[in-house]
């Protein structure tokens, strides 16, 4: 299981491939996640945002996580698996069964859709770590409809079990707030654009979509930076910059379903409704990162 100090580097978050009938392509899953495991990165992020959480049943997390687990251990990478729903009941139920499964961390995203107030968000996470599950609280105002205030990312991180948490509010203000008022839990870079600077004001990583392509070159970021060498990492971080911005110019995972496809990693670049393909003008830009 992770604890707070192991929540540092790159954690890629990975796609959910299906077949172009819409069913679970696990046979994809497994090539592609067994050849990532491979780059140098920390670990990786099951049923995020990236695996296109909302549509995976309880049956295809069970075999997404068995799966990603075995091949994790073949490699000593740790398996992040997304159990956060909108509902704190199904979360804790999510939450224990990756535990069971062998998860080394669950990422609980807020809360969405029902505004719930900062207190019930606070006891959300209370109960998802009552599971005994080490978790990673995952803030994506722009996704989820309400947005943590400083305090309560402070009452989430005191809470035993919560290990750190990945910070997709767009901006360093909350990091840096946190960091004046001496949190020591980690901070993962969740927004992917954000990522060098989020580095330099002292985030411990990230999970970042777009490390599925060029993976090496974001685990290049994150050492430069490490070892002090704020230019070269710069230099690195802005050649990834286009690509990022590729990447999230319509909805994610589809552009980056795309790439993976067109490079043969995963079968089909096919997406559950509400998502869809994307459109002919982007796949004209990416091509130029195949
Ligand atoms: O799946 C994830 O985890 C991520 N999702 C974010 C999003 O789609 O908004 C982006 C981030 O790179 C990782």
């Amino acid at each position: 299981m992770l604890k707070e100090q192991d929540l540092q580097g790159i954690y890629v978050p990975v796609v959910t491939p299906f077949q172009a009938n819409g069913e679970l392509d696990l046979a994809s899953f497994e090539l592609y996640v067994g050849k990532l495991l491979g780059d140098k990165v920390n670990g990786i992020v099951v049923n995020g945002t990236t695996g296109e959480a909302p549509t995976v049943t309880v049956e295809e997390l069970i075999s997404l996580t068995t799966s990603a687990i075995a091949l994790g251990k073949t490699k000593n990478s740790p398996i992040i698996v997304g159990t956060g729903t909108n509902d704190t009941t199904s979360t804790v139920r999510r939450t224990a069964l990756a535990g069971e499964l062998g998860a080394d961390a669950a990422l609980v995203v807020v809360p969405y859709y029902s505004k719930p107030s900062q207190e019930g968000i606070i006891e959300h996470y209370r109960q998802a770590a009552s599971t005994g599950v080490p978790i990673i609280a995952y803030e994506i105002p722009s996704r989820t409809g309400v947005r943590l205030t400083p305090d309560t990312v402070r009452s989430i991180l005191e809470l035993e079990g919560v290990i750190g948490i990945k910070d997709s509010s767009g901006g360093v203000e909350l990091m840096l707030e946190l960091s004046r008022s001496g949190s020591h839990k980690p901070v993962l870079c969740g927004e992917d654009a954000y990522f060098h600077t989020m580095l330099c004001c002292g985030a411990a990583g990230g999970i970042l979509a777009s490390a599925n392509v060029r993976t090496s070159s974001f685990v290049q970021v994150y050492e430069q930076l490490r070892q002090c060498q704020l230019e070269a990492s710069r230099q690195s971080f802005l050649t990834l910059l286009p690509l990022i911005q590729l990447l999230f110019e319509e909805p994610n995972p589809a552009p980056l379903k795309w790439l993976l496809a067109e490079q043969g990693i995963i079968a089909a670049d096919t997406v559950r409704l509400p998502l869809t393909p994307i459109s002919e003008n982007l796949r004209q830009h990416l091509a130029s990162w195949l």
